[in-house]
């Protein structure tokens, strides 16, 4: 999302109130990963980054002013807005669980442009793996807001995320080779490429 005054707001209130209670500074983990999307002639036949939701508390997308970052609006696709000198702020599911939904890590997507070479930065703010439980904060869970997700550590989460996108890759390399190649150079490329679509 482009951070608008409301959310925006009310966002820096619930991180600065009870994030920082929960998961000390200097624990969170700050990932970069650079997307490169270079020109391609039919984007509509081309997969940037695929359908995905991050995993993170919070993701900074910093970007060359391209737009291409596509958000699931309902059941819409829309673009977002690339204006130069943005950031665009991104909802994970960390932070989903623990706003108990308050604030939803929606589905997105990156797609490549026809005439220009699209980067984006992108900076993952992580809990730490396993030292903490996320769950709901008691701030969000009311009688009528009932607690929605079970406690659970940062690496449940990655590790379900891993496990699909490999089962994923397997079978569309076994679609490949006829289900008897050698899958070896498939599986290698997979686990770069799953590692950094946090
Ligand atoms: O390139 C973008 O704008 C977004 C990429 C993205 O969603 C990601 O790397 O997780
Ligand atoms: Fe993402």
């Amino acid at each position: 999302m482009l951070l608008g005054t409301d959310r925006g707001d009310a966002l820096e209130k619930a991180l600065t109130t009870t994030t920082t209670r929960t998961v000390a500074d200097d624990d969170l983990l700050l990932q970069l990963k650079i997307n490169y999307y270079p020109r391609c002639p039919q984007p509509e036949l081309a997969v940037g980054v695929e359908a995905h939701t991050d995993v993170s508390a919070l993701s900074f997308i910093l970007h060359n002013g391209v737009s291409g970052l596509q958000v699931l609006h309902g059941a819409r696709w829309v673009t977002a807005r690339h204006e130069p000198g943005t950031i665009i702020v991104d909802v994970g599911g960390a932070l989903e669980i623990l706003s108990n939904g308050r604030y939803i890590s929606v589905l997105h997507s990156g797609l490549v442009n026809r005439e220009v070479v699209r980067i984006s930065w992108v900076v993952f703010c992580e809990p730490p793996p396993d030292s903490v439980l996320l769950h709901p904060l008691p701030e969000f869970v009311t009688e009528g807001h009932p607690a929605r997700f079970t406690p659970r550590t940062f690496k449940q989460p990655v590790d379900r995320k891993l496990f699909k996108k490999k089962q994923q890759h397997k079978a569309q390399a076994e679609e490949e080779n006829g289900g008897n190649g050698d899958h070896h150079h498939h599986e290698l490329a997979m686990d770069a490429r799953s590692l950094v679509l946090l």
